[in-house]
């Protein structure tokens, strides 16, 4: 038996070459990435070949040169799930979603021109997109880390997926998707309208310009959308912009990684976050620092007591 780690080459959804951990076993090689320090996880993707069955069938390859254009969300999505556990592992000392070296599953093709992507409670799952709205989701690292970090979210402090909680729990998502994609302040940029240039699904830097609220005084009190949870993250967004305008990248994530993981419950609300946050910035920073004080105005600016 000939099985072994190999390293491919691959080309993404927006026709990047990237390198790939897969794996070779009787003949075929896989996106199967033992290379982790995940005490027996794995990071493995699969496709679900345009049906709706999940996981789907491991994707393949005969000579580990992933090059085709129908294997383009498979590489991304499995490099990109790769380059999200390492900036958990690396930044914040945690080994995959659950702390304990969970593998981490996708699923790209799923159905067809699928304009979505979710965290099922167990795996990644990955439309195509129309081509007008979105190309194949995986394509963009914001999207991955968003639907990765919702699997952090719901292993930690369970934020409930509906009104003000459950705007803080797609806010969390957003905002380590601006974690691993410092370059804009845009989610999604990389596969959202790929006919169109510079635009996002969302802004954290200008919510509105996406129909979404960046202050207190604009919470949309609505039943669709489990009370607005799309909508209603542009206030905890606009706040997170502020502060990260403020202290920067790595002292915020340092706050918001320890106020997710420490102090969120699943029925905090807004001003239940500005708390946790204030608290992780006092823990980690001092309640008299600037970082302290950026945390409190950022909020303030957003109208959350
Ligand atoms: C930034 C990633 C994102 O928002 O994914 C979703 C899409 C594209 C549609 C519906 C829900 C989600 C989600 O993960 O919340
Ligand atoms: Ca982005
Ligand atoms: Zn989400």
């Amino acid at each position: 038996v000939t099985d072994a780690a190999t390293t491919g080459r691959g080309t993404g959804v927006n026709g990047d070459t990237k390198t790939l951990n897969t794996y070779f076993s009787n003949g075929t090689y896989y996106l199967y990435d033992t290379t982790k320090p995940m005490s027996g996880g794995v990071i493995q993707t699969a496709t679900a070949q345009n049906r709706s069955t999940l996981p789907g069938v491991y994707s393949t390859d005969a000579d580990n040169a992933w090059t085709a254009s129908n294997q383009r969300a498979d590489v991304d999505a499995h490099y990109y799930a790769g380059v999200v556990y390492d900036y958990y592992y690396n930044t914040h000392n945690r080994n995959s979603y659950d702390n304990r070296g969970a593998s981490i599953t996708s699923t790209v093709h799923y159905q067809t021109n699928y304009n979505n992507a979710f965290w099922n409670g167990s795996q990644m799952v990955y439309g195509d997109g129309d081509g007008t709205t979105f190309a194949p989701l995986s394509g963009a690292l914001d999207v991955v880390a968003h639907e990765i970090t919702h699997a952090v979210t719901e292993r930690t402090a369970g934020l409930q997926y509906q009104n003000q909680s459950g705007a803080l729990n797609e806010s969390m998502s957003d905002v380590f998707g601006y974690f691993l994609d410092p370059n804009d302040w845009l989610l999604g940029e990389d596969v959202y309208t790929p006919k169109v240039s510079g635009d996002g699904l969302r802004s954290l830097s200008n919510p509105e310009s996406y129909g979404q609220p960046s202050t207190m005084s604009n919470y949309v009190n609505t039943t669709s959308d489990n009370g607005g949870v799309h909508i209603n993250s542009g206030i905890p967004n606009k706040a997170a912009y502020y502060t990260i305008s403020s202290i920067g990248k790595a002292q915020a994530e340092k706050i918001y990684y320890r106020a997710l993981t420490t102090y969120l419950t699943p029925t905090s609300n807004f001003s239940n976050a500005k708390s946790a946050l204030l608290q992780a910035a006092s823990d980690l920073y001092g309640s008299n620092s600037s970082t302290y004080n950026a945390v409190k105005s950022a909020w303030d600016r957003v109208g959350v007591n």
